[in-house]
């Protein structure tokens, strides 16, 4: 699990680090400085060793073998713009030819800014930008985005020449190659939600200090953020404020192997031992969704999984299935008497499973046991008129999985306000959108995308990204949530808590679409498990 933080997290953590005497704000802001430089040169190795004059120019720039290396910098009114002055020193002490332009008023620069902006002022010039705001756009190797970091609070009015000229470098036949480096953020993103607040920058990689912000993996972070490196700026040991793990934790952190340790199967064990993990299916014509979600469970290790199925759908399924048992279940009377049966673990229903009157009093039904229990779909949209039927009946040991449509339905305000443009930074984000839901479910809600975020009703709190290098975008094809469904109620019945094994399920999701690639149909996905589980050395 690597952590997240908000804006006010990083501030909290740079006033106890200064506070405790360690470290200054201006050793700080010279670290980040240091750290942008670094990776500068380790995304683009080409251009380490050049710029000392007289020097070759990078393949994609004019062909002018004199032409030393060039950076424009654009800092802000505030401490990200202190960063940007420390890199263009950095930079013109290699040989670059750089030109700082200052969005903002000298005199009121914080002090630690300002200090590196007169240090800057030594070696060379700060210019104006244009009456539009824009920078004259040259052709130059990198320009430096210090404008705003996270103290974004409000949409960037610094003219509109200044995104036109960004427009232009976005263009490959007008910028010549010209790569953007975001300090922190992209200039206009959101620190916490990832939303753009007004017009925001387009970056080809972004450099963040000490930890990454909530920002980069949600919303619109990604497209914004290029690619993403975090620099260490000496803050480590001031580094884990709360942890995710714990109950309560006000971090964030985005999952990484999760719960590895767990997910292999214990020698000796037998099928029992493994849970009994019960789907259900639609009627006929509706059953694959449940099929797959079942086949799910099964792959990802319950011992035995029974599909239930109603009457009409008998046939359907049993020539369908073959390792997954099956079940007749008559409505909800037909549930309560398989229920007597408290070999049945964790319990999934919704996908497939139509939005009848009958489908409340099985969800009901089940939510009666209080046994592990997943509800999808159907299961979540039965409840759009009354949601709080629902939520009075959900208890801890429930996963929802709503789509953001799902989650609109049953949680309409919170999908409104979330929904809404961002104007004032730091803005309500999908973290907040999906802790609240949690708290109200009173159960852990894992609201889906390519930013999946699960939360507890405790205010624990992950994102599962398949963003990035992790990017998987070909989950969206339809069945795959079923799957995903599947996989949580395996584990739940393996004996997994609630959260955990809605982090376990959503990673190891993610995983199968990586391992099968393009083309990927919801059939596969549980397919791939083998692989994925061979791989994790299990
Ligand atoms: N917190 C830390 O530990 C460190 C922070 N550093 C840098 O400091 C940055 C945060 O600095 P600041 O808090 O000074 O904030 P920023 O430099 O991000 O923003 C500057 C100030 O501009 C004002 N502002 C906000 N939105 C505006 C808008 N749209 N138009 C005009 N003015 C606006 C705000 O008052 C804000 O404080 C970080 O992103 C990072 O780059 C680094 O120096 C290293 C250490
Ligand atoms: N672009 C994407 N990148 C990564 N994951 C995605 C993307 N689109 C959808 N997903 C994932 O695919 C699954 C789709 O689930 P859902 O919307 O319920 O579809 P269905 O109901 O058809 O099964 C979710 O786990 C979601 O997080
Ligand atoms: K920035």
């Amino acid at each position: 699990m690597t952590e997240l933080l908000t804006a006010a997290q990083m501030r909290a953590l740079e006033m106890a680090a200064i506070e405790s005497g360690d470290v200054t704000g201006l050793e700080l802001m010279e670290r980040a400085g240091q750290g942008v430089v670094e990776a500068i040169f380790e995304e683009w190795p080409e251009l380490m060793g050049r710029g000392t004059s007289p020097s070759r120019s990078p393949g994609y720039l004019e062909p002018d073998e004199k032409d030393p290396l060039r950076a424009v910098v654009l800092c802000g009114p505030g401490n990200n713009g202190g960063d940007g002055f420390v890199v263009a020193r950095l930079l013109k002490e290699r040989g670059w030819d750089v030109e700082v332009y200052l969005y903002g008023d000298a005199e009121k620069l914080p002090p630690d800014a300002r200090v590196n902006f007169e240090r800057w002022g030594k070696l060379g010039a700060i210019c104006v930008p244009c009456e539009d705001g824009g920078f004259k756009y040259p052709i130059a190797g990198i320009v430096v985005d210090a404008l705003f970091g996270t103290g974004l609070t409000r949409p960037i009015s610094l003219g509109e020449g200044l995104f036109v000229d960004f427009n232009l470098l976005g263009d490959p036949g007008m910028s010549g190659g010209t790569k953007v480096v975001a300090l922190d953020l992209p200039s206009g993103l959101c620190s916490d939600s990832g939303k753009t607040v007004g017009p925001a920058l387009f970056a080809d990689l972004t450099v963040s200090f000490h930890a990454q912000k909530l920002g980069c993996e949600l919303g619109n972070g990604p497209e914004r953020c290029g690619k993403t490196v975090v620099k260490d700026i000496g803050l480590e040991r001031f580094g884990v404020i709360d942890h995710p793990h714990h109950s309560g934790s006000k971090t964030v952190g985005v999952t990484a192997h999760p719960w590895r340790g767990a997910v292999g199967k214990k020698r000796g064990s037998h099928k029992y031992a493994n849970g009994h993990a019960l789907v259900l299916s639609g009627g006929h014509g509706n059953t694959g969704a449940a099929r797959l979600a079942a086949r799910g469970a099964l792959r990802i290790g319950a011992g035995l999984v029974t599909l239930g199925s109603p009457r009409s759908a008998m046939l359907e399924n049993a020539c369908n299935l073959t390792a997954v048992m099956l079940r007749q279940i008559d409505g909800a009377l037909g549930l309560t008497e398989l229920l007597e049966d408290a070999r049945f673990n964790a319990i999934c229903l919704g996908p497939g499973l139509g939005i009848r009157a009958d489908t409340q009093a099985m969800v009901l039904t089940v939510l009666k046991e209080n046994r592990p229990t997943i509800l999808d779909a159907d299961a979540l949209t039965r409840f759009s008129a009354k949601p709080e039927v629902l939520f009075d009946v959900l208890h801890e040991d429930c996963v929802i999985t709503p789509h953001g449509g799902e989650f609109a339905r049953l949680f309409p305000d919170i999908a409104e306000r979330l929904d809404a443009p961002a104007t004032v930074g730091p803005a309500y984000s999908k973290v907040d959108a999906t802790r609240e839901a949690a708290k109200r479910a009173g159960c852990v809600v894992l609201f889906k995308g390519p930013d999946t975020v699960i939360a507890g009703p405790d205010g624990r709190c992950s994102i599962n990204s398949a963003q990035y290098e992790r990017a998987a975008p070909w989950l969206a094809t339809a069945g795959a949530g079923d799957v995903l469904a599947g996989f949580i109620a395996g584990l739940m019945a393996r004996g997994f808590a609630p959260m955990q094994a809605a982090e376990t399920a959503a990673w190891l999701h993610v995983e199968c679409a990586r391992k099968f690639g393009p083309g990927l149909i919801a059939e596969d996905l549980a397919e791939q498990l083998p692989a994925v589980f061979r791989d994790l050395g299990l």
